[in-house]
C-alpha cells in the first residue's frame, strides 16, 4: 500500500489527478461549533439506494442543499435540494475562495458513529462536467478516507480527515480514482461531511 505524506498544498495523488488537503482550514478544533449546529439545523434523512437491483438503506444520513432551480440525481435517487442556510452559505463562501470556483450544491453526510460508512465510488455523474472540483469539508470525529486508482486497485492513498479540514479533489481525479469511507467499529462519535459540487446544467 502506498501512503503519501500530507502537507497543505502538496498533491496527495502520485498521478492521474489532484487532491489537496488542508487540515486546519477552519482553524484549530472548530468542531463543536459547526458539528452541533449542522447536526441540529440540517434536515437529515436516511435514504434508500439501489445496488444491483436491490433497495438498501444507506449506512448514514444525508441531505442536499443548493440552488433550488437545478435538479440533482445521485445513485438513482432524484434529490430535491433545500435552499442554502446562512451557515452553509458561510462555509461555501470560504471554500469557494480556496477552490477558485463556485458551487451550486452541497451534499451532506452524517456518519452517526463508526458503523456508518460510504463504499467505493467516483463522483463522476455527467451533470458535474468533465473534470469536477469537489470540495469536502469535515467536522467532528476524525475518519479515514481511502482512495485507490480505478485501474490499478493496489495503488492506494489514505488520509485521516480531521475536524475542520478541507479536501479538494480536482483535475482528472474523479476519472482515475475512487474513494470510500470505511466502517471503523471503535469510533463511537459522529462526523459530518459536506461535499460541495457544481452542477453544469
Ligand atoms: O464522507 C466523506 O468524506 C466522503 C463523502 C463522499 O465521498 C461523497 O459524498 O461523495
Ligand atoms: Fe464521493
Amino acid at each position: 500500500m502506498n501512503l503519501f505524506p500530507i502537507s497543505s498544498d502538496q498533491n496527495l495523488l502520485p498521478f492521474d489527478g489532484e487532491v489537496f488537503y488542508y487540515p486546519d482550514f477552519f482553524g484549530e478544533s472548530p468542531g463543536m461549533k459547526f458539528f452541533e449546529l449542522l447536526k441540529n439545523e440540517i434536515q437529515w434523512k436516511q435514504e434508500p439506494i439501489w445496488i444491483f437491483g436491490k433497495k438498501v438503506m444507506q449506512p448514514r444520513l444525508t441531505a442536499l442543499y443548493g440552488d433550488p432551480e437545478i435538479p440533482y440525481g445521485y445513485s438513482g435517487i432524484q434529490m430535491e435540494a433545500y435552499p442554502w442556510t446562512g451557515k452553509l452559505q458561510e462555509i461555501k463562501e470560504r471554500v469557494e475562495v480556496q477552490a477558485g470556483t463556485h458551487f451550486t450544491h452541497v451534499l451532506l453526510n452524517y456518519y452517526r458513529n463508526g458503523d456508518d460508512s460510504m463504499g467505493w465510488h467516483r463522483d463522476n455523474e455527467k451533470e458535474l462536467g468533465i473534470n469536477p472540483v469537489i470540495a469536502s469539508v469535515s467536522f467532528g470525529a476524525e475518519r479515514e478516507f481511502q482512495m485507490r486508482h480505478y485501474k490499478q486497485k493496489n495503488v492506494k492513498v489514505n488520509v485521516h480527515l480531521k475536524d475542520g479540514s478541507l479536501l479538494l479533489m480536482q483535475g482528472s481525479s474523479q476519472h482515475h480514482w475512487e474513494h470510500q469511507l470505511p466502517k471503523r467499529k471503535k469510533i463511537s462519535s459522529g462526523r459530518i461531511n459536506l461535499t460541495f459540487r457544481r452542477i453544469i446544467g
